[in-house]
């Protein structure tokens, strides 16, 4: 095993599962010049990996950090309160973009999102139908942390974690954490001389988290600690993550190839399975819509979408972004045939109930989507699950 002139052990290569969309996570470690302010001096490798991405037919969205950094370097202060830190986050944020922008080759977006934002369905479905919107149209997304208003997220340095749910958000096959150090050690790095590389991660446990558990880097804010709690909620959700040295142009170079030098983290299961886990299990008994038998029938065999105009009928009140029942109209036995993320709420699905989706429009004066029920937002039950 190679050691680096820093001392700490390197890691091999592996190669990276193939992927189609990522998330790529830009830790302020990468980002905070030493005088202050940003450098482009690694984002500049880590913009070209995107670029290269583009290239090869696939989308990356980037998660990055560094307002906080930028603000400072704006103001030249080392205030650390959580106001304080707010208002510079607030400060940099334009300076951080400004910064992506000037490395990218397309248009740049700024998303800022909070947890919040993703813990309501309504917003979930409202940032998650932007962002795919945003990569479809071929611009770049930056999504950072709300900072103004996320005090916890703030207070954990936690846009790892957000990262995560960016990922999910977005049906990322993988996610991409840059940082100042080449993977996860068995111990701290910089403290433990005992320290070796940790490759590969098939389960995180007890033990994995006990490695992680040392202090983040000088600039940095959640370490370790927070890369595998991200890394835990991506496995949850059937994503792998990488964790990688984002200030080394020979790794990130080795990326755009396919091939890993860090530590991959392996995901629980299938991607889309893991998210439709929950609405199985969801408790029944919820509000839903009876569909005719032509619909029950393009769900259960073809697993097509709901459109309204098989919609026969809607029972109960729900918002946009609920989780709700489908059911055959007229079935005496009232089975659940499949549950789904509804679109619209049962104000406005009343009234496009058994129309044609390019009506919708017109109807309702917007439309979200032409499906009711999305297919990859939909599960469909098993009989012996319906009850
Ligand atoms: N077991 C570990 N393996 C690797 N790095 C660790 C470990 N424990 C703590 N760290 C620290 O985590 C730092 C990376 O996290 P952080 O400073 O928050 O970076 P970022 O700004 O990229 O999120 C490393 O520089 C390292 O000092
Ligand atoms: N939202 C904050 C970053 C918080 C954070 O998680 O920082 P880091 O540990 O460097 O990824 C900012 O833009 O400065």
């Amino acid at each position: 095993m190679t050691v680096h002139g820093n001392g700490l052990h390197a890691f091999g290569e592996q190669p990276l599962p193939p992927w189609r969309r990522a998330v790529l996570k830009v830790g302020s470690s990468l980002l905070a010049a030493d005088d202050g302010g940003l450098t482009d001096r690694f984002a500049a490798d880590l913009a070209r990996f995107v670029a290269d991405c583009r290239a090869q037919g696939r989308e990356v969205v980037i998660v990055s950090s560094g307002a906080v950094a930028a603000g400072r370097g704006l103001l030249h202060t080392d205030a650390a309160g959580l106001t304080q830190r707010q208002a510079l986050a607030a400060l940099g944020q334009a300076p951080m973009i400004a910064l992506w922008q000037r490395l990218s080759d397309v248009p740049v977006a700024q998303v800022l999102l909070s947890h919040d934002d993703v813990r309501n369905r309504r917003r979930y479905l409202n940032a998650r139908a932007t962002l795919r919107e945003l990569l479809r149209l071929g611009a770049l997304p930056v999504v950072n942390e709300n900072d103004t208003v996320a005090v916890d997220e703030l207070k954990l340095g936690d846009n790892d974690n957000l990262a995560a749910v960016v990922a999910a958000l977005v049906d990322a096959e993988v996610l991409l954490i840059a940082t100042d150090i080449a993977g996860l050690y068995s111990g701290h790095p910089l403290r433990d001389p005992h320290a070796r590389p940790v490759p590969r991660v098939d389960a995180i446990t007890a033990e994995t988290h006990r490695m992680a558990a040392g202090d983040a880097g000088a600039i940095g804010t959640g370490g370790m600690r927070t890369k595998l709690e991200a890394a835990s909620k991506a496995a949850a959700a059937g994503i792998g993550t990488a964790l990688f040295c984002g200030r080394d142009a020979d790794t990130v170079a080795a990326l755009s190839r396919g091939t890993l030098h860090g530590t991959w983290i392996a995901a629980h299961g299938d991607r889309l399975l893991a998210r439709k886990l929950w609405m199985r299990h969801a408790p029944a008994g919820l509000h839903g819509v009876e569909v005719d038998a032509g619909a029950a029938q393009a769900l259960g065999v073809r697993g097509a979408s709901l459109l309204p105009g098989g919609v026969v009928e809607v029972k109960g009140e729900f918002g946009r972004g609920d989780l709700v029942e489908v059911r055959l109209a007229g079935d005496a036995t009232a089975r659940v045939l499949a549950r789904g993320l509804v679109q619209y709420n049962a104000t406005d699905l009343r009234r496009i109930v058994g129309r044609h989706s390019r009506d919708i429009e017109s109807i309702l004066g917007y439309r979200y989507a032409e499906s009711v029920i999305h297919r990859d937002d939909l599960v469909v039950l098993p009989q012996e699950d319906a009850a």
